[in-house]
């Protein structure tokens, strides 16, 4: 599902002389269904530089970032979106909605916008806010007010709630205690179960023992190492 070959990345710093820092060189991954890859590295090594490229946030300098049937590396933003849609879902670690929208519709709309009625995305939206420790008396509110980690399980209800091919997760169960921790282990490993492929920042290590069938150093890829 995603195949990443001799991806590189740079940095210009206009605001510092137009300073260039190579953080990527040849980078290449590639992660089939049903399959979770764990990026690890020491910190700045490049993880979350890696993943936002995946997702299209940052345009890389060269090479090709396969997924599915699009490459981002090259697509055009209409058929980014299009991905994102459809295809490629991201758990990044905060939440960011509109305000006044409720918390059940938050997590109902990337089902909604994929064209499943509003009962049954409803339904799917309630029983994984219930299963994240989610009052219901707190669903018809607009999650802005809600605690950080009310906040984060939001996200991870919203993240789930499509069956997305490709799933990127950012660190999916930091701060989370062990119970809603385990819930999100249980999500991670049933989308690989139906066949998604998965790539995870995990420092949580015995999280990433469970769920990632593979890691992937990033440190192999620093400019001048490869
Ligand atoms: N927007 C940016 N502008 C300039 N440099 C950046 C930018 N984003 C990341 N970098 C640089 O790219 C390198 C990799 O950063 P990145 O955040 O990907 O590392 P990481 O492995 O995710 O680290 P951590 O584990 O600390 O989150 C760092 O040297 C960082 O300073």
């Amino acid at each position: 599902m995603i195949h990443v070959e001799n991806l590189c990345k740079s940095f210009t710093l206009h605001n510092q002389g137009g300073t260039v820092i190579p953080v990527m060189e040849n980078a290449a991954l590639s992660v089939a269904a049903g399959e979770c890859v764990g990026l690890i590295g020491a910190s700045g090594a490049g993880k979350s530089t890696l993943m936002r490229m995946l997702y299209g946030n940052y345009l890389a300098a060269s090479g090709s970032i396969r997924i599915g049937e699009v490459d981002v590396a090259r697509a055009a933003p209409r058929d980014i979106l299009a991905l994102r849609r459809d295809t490629l879902g991201y758990v990044s670690q905060f939440l960011r909605v509109v305000p006044r929208v409720p918390t059940l519709d938050v997590v109902a709309e990337p089902l909604l916008r994929t064209g499943h009625d509003t009962g049954a995305a409803r339904a799917r939206a309630g029983d994984l806010l219930a299963r994240l420790n989610i009052p219901q008396r707190l669903w018809r509110l607009s999650p802005t007010t809600f605690s950080g980690g009310e906040q984060q399980r939001v996200n991870i209800a919203r993240g789930f709630a499509h069956a997305f091919p490709v799933l990127l997760l950012d660190e999916p169960t930091a701060s989370l205690d062990a119970a809603n921790r385990e819930t999100v282990l249980a999500l991670i490993e049933e989308a690989k179960a139906r066949g998604a492929a998965i790539v995870g920042i995990f420092h949580d290590e015995a999280a990433r023992a469970r769920v990632c069938d593979r890691e992937v150093d990033v440190t192999r890829f620093t400019p001048g190492l490869s």
